[in-house]
């Protein structure tokens, strides 16, 4: 290798760690601080004082609505619910054992070869707020069929949040469960140039579609790296299984140089800010089913891991005990970071349409170099 070659292996930052790929006025991450805040709105207020469709609103239009735009985008994804008969018959003949994210990501880009609207790029954002009323949809629907259930009909008169806990459970939601994942919706609506963002953003750059992207950002999230980690955090808790065996397991893992799901983070430094609303509704909920074993759990996990590597949890640590409390699956959290999340999707894909630059790093080659290839048959 030579002295150059050498130099720049040292110092180029992989994973583009650190590097400011586009310019956004939509999320600000800020990671020394472990703040977050969407279109300066920090999102302590926002989980305070909003609801999740003011906040769709607020990321696709840069501003807060009145309370005629309220009704009006909640109209617009009240409307939007409904699902083309061939997607249907996907999710009816699809194999069940398919985790939910892979259905999801198969469905959106089914629904896209159906939308001859692709066809124009003024429809971005119409087509964006289909997929935002539409994927609850999909994720409920899956889920339900995969259980051998009926589908309960869509309806008008739910918020998101109501309306997908009324498709997953089949009945009257309860307006505490929906409160608790409205706040997590929030929450999760948007990151700066996460890896999901960050697939969806290359995808469309290319003048791909909107389908497309949100596939791409769809099969990103999915990995126990990013929104996977999750469904990753329930698998953990339930293999210790008990309190008493946290602490072996968590020094085996560390010691194997093992990964703890839900711990650690790319940009934040100190605590994420959304963890803490998470833990604060995931101790009320645990005592209130009567199961504190969770989050007693979650707390020594987490206190372990910031002594031993100096690690605190993320968005994903806590949200698991928050969705298992309200009854979610533990096969379906990564989905419902994916409902949340295509509204940060949506908006960061017409982010980037309004000034778009192709995303073309390099590569530091490594590979051979100036071969001459020795024929395998001989062409004489
Ligand atoms: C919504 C989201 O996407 S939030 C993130 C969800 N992902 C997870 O919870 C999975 C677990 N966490 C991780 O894998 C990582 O913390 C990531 C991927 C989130 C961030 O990774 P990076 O910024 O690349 O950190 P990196 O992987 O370089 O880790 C730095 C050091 O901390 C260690 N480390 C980082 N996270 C963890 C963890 N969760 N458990 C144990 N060790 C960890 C690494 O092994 C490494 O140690 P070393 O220096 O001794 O080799
Ligand atoms: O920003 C990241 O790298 C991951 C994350 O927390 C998110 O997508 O919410």
């Amino acid at each position: 290798m030579s002295n150059d070659t050498f130099s720049e292996r040292r110092t180029y930052p992989k994973g583009l760690k650190g590097i400011i790929a586009n310019e956004s006025a939509l999320s600000d991450v800020r990671g020394e601080e472990g703040r977050l805040l969407y279109l300066g709105y920090d999102i302590d207020d926002l989980v305070e004082m909003c609801c999740f469709e003011e906040v769709v609103y607020l990321l696709l239009n840069k501003r807060l609505p009145n309370r005629d735009e309220l009704e009006g985008i909640k109209n617009r994804l009240r409307s939007d619910r409904d699902l083309p008969q061939p997607v249907l018959d996907f999710f009816k003949t699809a194999t069940k054992s398919a985790r939910p994210m892979s259905a999801l990501r198969t469905a959106v880009s089914m629904l896209g070869m159906y939308d001859d609207r692709t066809k124009d790029p003024g429809q971005l954002k119409e087509i964006g707020l289909s997929l935002i009323a539409k994927v609850p949809v999909m994720v409920a629907y899956y889920y339900r069929l995969c259980q051998g259930l009926d589908l309960p009909p869509v309806r008008e008169d739910l918020s998101e949040s109501e309306h997908f806990l009324w498709l997953l459970k089949g009945e009257e939601p309860n307006p505490d469960e929906a409160h608790i994942l409205d706040v997590a919706y929030i929450l999760h609506a948007d990151h700066g140039m996460n890896a999901s963002t960050f697939a969806a953003r290359v995808c469309i750059a290319t003048l791909s579609d909107m389908y497309s992207a949100i596939t791409a950002a769809i099969g990103t999230l999915k990995g126990p790296l990013h929104g996977g980690a999750n469904e990753g955090v329930i698998e953990m808790l339930k293999e210790i299984g008990t309190e008493d065996g946290v602490d072996s397991y968590i020094e085996d893992k560390l010691s194997r140089k093992e990964k703890i799901m839900g711990m650690g983070h790319r940009v934040y430094r100190v605590l994420d800010p959304r963890a803490p609303h998470l833990r604060r509704m995931a101790i009320r909920l645990s005592s209130k089913i009567g199961e504190p074993k969770w989050i007693r759990m979650s707390e020594r996990i987490a206190k372990l891991v910031r002594e031993r590597k100096g690690l605190n949890a993320n968005v994903d640590f806590y949200s698991a005990t928050v969705y298992y409390s309200i009854g979610i699956p533990t096969r379906l959290f990564t989905a419902i970071f994916s409902i949340a999340r295509c509204s940060g999707w949506v908006a960061q894909v017409l982010e980037q349409m309004e000034d778009n630059t192709l995303y073309r790093p390099l590569t530091l080659y490594t590979g051979p170099k100036d071969r001459i290839p020795v024929p395998t048959i001989d062409m004489r």
